[in-house]
């Protein structure tokens, strides 16, 4: 009998807790509601992002459903609940640009797990917030103008030799290419020499260490989604407090090592070379960037030097964002230029008459490629490689035109793929057109309606060096090679749920055709 009791009491509590649970959870999933903005219908766990997070569909696809059932109602904007967090997504234009550009004061962080003390990588430029973030964003700014690009074209065009290799290779033996996978091995070469200062050799090498550590942050497993979730769900002070760590330490060790030995090695032998470690040597140990070889001496500090860590960071976030990016763009541009073969042949004719004039690959000929430009930037308005745009609310913000308050902290969200493929800005929006991006043609859409490399103060730092690395290993492959798709590449082309980078499930193969 005692027994009994003390079974129905717990019991009692049990179902008090459950209800209570299930009563806040309903509470708080009419977040939306509450507020006045539009929502949809989201269950518990799960939200509305069912399908995401069991991995059937894309995050860029996620979003272009709800942007779809928002905008065909009307809406302008919308709120869902990424699982049980609410995520206001903007959908018209003009909104978008007040969040990503005029309102920017209140919009001003990505709002990703920053924790500078015990995992140092993760105190880069795309982390930072605020003014920590303003303050890195002026340092790092003089190291991505056209003159630096023009500087370090040489070392960038250098990796063209691993790659035309491994092309030969394929177009001999008739074997097709997994182009990804070579274009991924190209972009990590480079930025392996650009950023890091270190050969790489991925490109001969699949099997180099960079290229294994380099794939190992992408690959999110599934504890790497769970701690992804973590860091949207759990506040960061608490996850500081438990000194939560985002990159797996063998990951964080051996960049951490491979930054040291380099930095190490040119301030003690006073190297010189035209790259971004050279600058952010010079932002390290003299406090801002210069057009000199000199690394070290006189301290011109105007602004506070870098330390060792931020350095780190910094040559990990031009890895992170600069390798997969770039080398995706690529990888989708010859599977569209290998179904559109009358494209492939015009961007080749231009490739043929600008190094003619040019009579070698320069940092000129590339700028003279005008049809090239147009090529990327459809390959990039059908896939952009970073589907959606995340910030943080900052401040308490008043919707324009409503009397809708977004609250601090809210996460907000710009969904790419679904503006990208919206038929009443991009007509017909499956066809792969470069014409879309003339002039006539781009001033005609509205603006903020393209947006691959983000918008506002906070776009992407290396854009001019992402574009340019892509059109030079394009005009590499084009030049020498005729593409066409191989049999292996699944058709229809899907995306690959399990990639946050917008690529294709199964990989692009290609048949490669030397042209003598
Ligand atoms: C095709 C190539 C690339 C694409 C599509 C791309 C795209 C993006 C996007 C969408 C963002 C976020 C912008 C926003 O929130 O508004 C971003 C930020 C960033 N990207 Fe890129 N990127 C590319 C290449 C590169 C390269 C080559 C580098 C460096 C070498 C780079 C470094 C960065 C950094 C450091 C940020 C953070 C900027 C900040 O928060 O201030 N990206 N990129």
């Amino acid at each position: 009998m005692l027994l009994n009791n003390f079974t129905l009491n717990i019991l009692a509590v049990f179902i008090t807790v459950l209800v209570g649970v299930i009563v806040y959870f309903k509470w708080h999933l009419s977040y939306w509601d509450r507020l006045g903005v539009p929502s949809l219908s989201p269950v518990l766990f799960f939200g509305d992002t069912k399908n995401l997070i069991l991995s059937k569909c894309t995050i860029g696809e996620q979003f272009r459903v709800f942007y779809n059932k928002f905008k065909s109602k009307g809406y302008k904007h919308g709120g869902i609940f990424f699982g049980p967090i609410p995520f206001y997504i903007a959908i018209d234009p003009e909104i978008i640009k007040h969040i990503l550009q005029k309102d920017f004061q209140h919009f001003m962080n990505h709002g990703y797990y920053i924790n500078e003390e015990d995992d140092p990588l993760t105190g880069h430029l795309l982390n930072l917030e605020n003014v920590k973030w303003k303050n890195m964003r002026a340092k790092l700014t003089p190291t991505f103008t056209s003159g630096k690009m023009k500087i370090m074209f040489q070392t960038l065009a250098d990796c063209t030799t691993g790659l035309k290799k491994v092309m030969d290779d394929s177009a001999l033996n008739h074997t097709p290419v997994d182009i990804k996978d070579i274009f991924g091995r190209f972009t990590t070469d480079i930025i392996g020499s650009v950023a890091f200062g270190i050969e790489c050799n991925s490109l001969e090498n699949p099997d180099a260490e960079f290229r294994k550590y380099g794939k190992k942050v992408f690959e999110i497993d599934f504890f790497g989604r769970i701690k992804t979730l973590c860091t949207f769900a759990i506040p960061h002070p608490i996850l500081r407090l438990f000194r939560f760590k985002f990159y797996n330490s063998d990951v964080a060790t051996f960049f951490m090592d491979a930054i040291r030995e380099t930095v190490n090695y040119r301030e003690k032998n006073n190297i010189y070379r035209k790259d971004f470690m050279h600058l952010l040597l010079q932002l390290k140990n003299r406090g801002l960037v210069t057009d000199d070889e000199k690394i070290t001496g006189d301290k011109d500090i105007v602004t506070e030097a870098l330390t060792m860590n931020e350095l780190a960071a910094q040559a990990f976030v031009f890895f992170l964002a600069g390798f997969e990016t770039s080398s995706t763009a690529m990888t989708w541009a010859l599977y569209e230029l290998a179904i559109n073969p009358d494209v492939q042949q015009k961007l080749r004719a231009e490739i043929n008459d600008v190094l003619r004039k040019h009579n070698k690959l320069t940092y000129e000929a590339m700028m003279d490629m005008t049809y090239m430009e147009k090529v990327i930037c459809e390959t990039l308005r059908k896939y952009p490689p970073i589907p959606v745009l995340t910030r943080k609310c900052t401040k308490d913000y008043t919707i324009p035109n409503t009397s809708i308050q977004l609250q601090r902290g809210v996460s907000v969200s710009v969904p790419v793929l679904a503006l990208h493929t919206d038929p009443e800005y991009y007509p017909n929006p499956e066809k792969f057109d470069p014409d879309r991006f003339n002039d006539e043609n781009v001033k005609a859409r509205p603006g903020f309606t393209w947006l691959p490399f983000g918008e506002g103060p906070r776009i992407c730092i290396g854009l001019r060096f992402g574009l340019l690395q892509s059109k030079v290993g394009l005009t590499a492959v084009l030049k020498h090679y005729r593409i066409k798709l191989n049999h292996k590449t699944q058709l229809p082309v899907t995306l690959n749920p399990r990639s946050f980078i917008t690529s294709a499930k199964g990989g692009v193969w290609l048949d490669v055709e030397k042209i003598d």
